[in-house]
């Protein structure tokens, strides 16, 4: 037996034996300690001294959506393996517009020549509807910072500089080689820079984020958000983004709720700065982190539409609006051709979508389990019925159908993918694809008796039952045999 080192918030190192099971477990949970080796990472806890207070977002609710703003042109643009040409920025920025975003981010000027035509293309052009805000990103460096301010002259929409430098102390000491102090003054001069080109055009604005925020001694980073508010001069009329980084994720999303409500109460000119967030997603909680830093006071979030992003991706701005969408909250952008947005998401980025992504999913309507089946046919119908019954159109109608957490149809679904059938179906869905499909109805004893018929096919062959081969199925069980089952193909009525 080899002992391993374990790490824990009370005692840091401990030895444990691998293949042991804790001395101190339960009689149910005999789980045994493994060989991986996690005694080599820290939680964050151990990374960074955090604040205590008594924090208040667990008891507020999400009523109204924050302020979206898509950085797949820039963020997402800078993590895909050929990044984007003329032609896909373009037409993914017609489709952010088109989606009705009013603020986003189109590129990182200074990078490459693209991003900086594209920025041009803008001032040129008037393809940004005027009530549409153009974010242009830019590290804090005097020759980077020129080049933005230029790209950005002649743009007549609102424009935002967004100016960023990482504060956290490993970025700090061994990537910047910057002292805190050094920091702070290296980032007011950048800061001041960017005052000094553009603070007389009267139609931009300002945004600073401290990079790996959510790993930034609270203090310092504070200090380094007062600075830039105070040098920009942030007004409630002129206001500056602070915009909070989980860079990297490293905790569970209630640290980092605890982070931004800290930020919330603490920074200066409150009142004259927008409060936003721009989560990852390592730890796969990129959601709920936002979730939860809108509760804890953040008004703008940052993300991808379906979360495209350097590693694991930015927060999914999709998943976030149709989440709140999903429980009466007007997501304040149209989602009613998802599919139609995601065709042209793949093809800009080059990359697929997964089946099971939350809401566009090819597979996220669907369901081959029986059971989920059967409520899911007669929810519908019991839907159905209502909309009969009280004169409401379907699509207007309250939605309470198990298993399907909002219409397909709010966005340009079909009901057609609902059910399939494979060999964890049962007696209901198969009923349903010959209903919706053939109009073709069985009464339940014959829905018993080719349900088994179904399952001795599906389990033989191993794979899903189309629609087709239902119904051929169908008639050659029930119309194919001798006269001793022609009653059973007489009771299927034929709509
Ligand atoms: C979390 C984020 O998304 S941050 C954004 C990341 N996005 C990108 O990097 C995509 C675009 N980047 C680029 O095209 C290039 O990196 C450029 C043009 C910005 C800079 O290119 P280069 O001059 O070749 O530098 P390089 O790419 O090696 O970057 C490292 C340098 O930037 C410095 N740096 C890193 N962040 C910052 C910052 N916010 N402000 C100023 N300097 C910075 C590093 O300290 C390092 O400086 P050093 O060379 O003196 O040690
Ligand atoms: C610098 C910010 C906005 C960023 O892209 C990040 O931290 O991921």
């Amino acid at each position: 037996m080899t002992t391993r080192t374990t790490s824990s918030s009370a005692h840091p190192t401990i030895s444990t034996p691998a293949g042991d099971v804790p001395a101190d477990a339960p009689a149910w949970n005999r789980q045994r300690h493994s060989q991986m080796p996690s005694h080599r990472y820290r939680d964050v806890f151990h990374r960074l001294e955090l604040p205590e207070f008594s924090h208040g977002w667990a008891d507020r609710r999400i009523t109204r959506a924050p302020l979206w703003v898509p950085v797949d042109l820039r963020d997402g643009n800078q993590a895909l393996a050929e990044p984007m040409d003329p032609a896909r920025k373009r037409r993914f920025f017609d489709l952010l517009v088109a989606m009705g975003y009013k603020e986003i981010e189109v590129g990182y000027p200074s990078a490459s020549r693209t991003d900086h035509d594209f920025v041009r293309l803008l001032a040129r052009e008037r393809i940004a509807p005027p009530d549409v805000t153009v974010v242009v990103f830019t590290p804090a460096r005097a020759d980077l910072i020129a080049r933005t301010v230029e790209s950005v002259r002649g743009i007549r929409n609102p424009v935002v500089i967004h100016l960023y430098m990482a504060t956290a102390p490993a970025w700090r000491d061994t990537v910047l080689g910057l002292t805190r102090r050094q920091q702070i003054d290296h980032v007011r001069g950048a800061a001041a820079e960017i005052l000094r080109l553009a603070g007389d055009l009267e139609n931009v604005r300002f945004q600073f984020s401290p990079e790996v925020f959510n790993l930034t001694e609270p203090g310092h980073v504070i200090e380094v958000c007062d600075t830039v508010t105070e040098l920009w001069q942030a007004t409630p009329d002129r206001p500056v983004v602070l915009n909070l980084p989980a860079t990297v994720e490293v905790a569970t999303p209630n640290v980092y709720a605890d982070q931004i409500e800290y930020m919330h109460r603490h920074l200066d000119r409150r009142d004259s700065v927008i409060l936003s967030v721009h989560p990852h997603n390592d730890r796969g909680t990129g959601i709920a982190c936002a979730e939860l830093a809108v509760l804890a006071g953040a008004q703008r979030v940052e993300g991808c539409v379906f979360g495209n992003g350097e590693r694991t991706g930015n927060v999914d701005i999709a998943t976030l609006a149709l989440n709140l969408h999903a429980q009466g909250v007007d997501p304040m952008i149209d989602f009613s051709d998802i599919d139609e947005i995601r065709r042209v998401v793949e093809d800009c980025n080059r990359i697929e979508v997964h089946p099971r992504h939350p809401y566009v999913g090819d597979l996220v309507h669907t369901a081959f389990s029986g059971t989920h089946q059967d409520a899911i046919r007669k929810g519908l119908a019991a839907h159905r019925a209502r909309a009969a019954e009280t004169g409401v159109p379907e699509g207007e109608l309250a939605w309470d159908v198990p298993y399907l957490p909002i219409d397909p149809a709010d966005l340009g679904r079909s009901y057609e993918a609902v059910i399939r059938v494979n060999s964890q179906s049962g007696k209901g869905g198969i009923a349903y694809l010959l209903e919706t499909g053939f109009g073709i109805a069985l009464d339940r004893q014959q829905q018993i008796e080719f349900a088994r018929v179904v399952q001795e096919h599906t389990d033989t062959t191993g794979r899903e039952i189309t629609a087709e081969e239902l119904r051929a199925l169908y008639t050659e069980t029930f119309t194919g045999r001798s006269s001793g089952s022609a009653d059973s193909a007489d009771r299927a009525c034929m709509k």
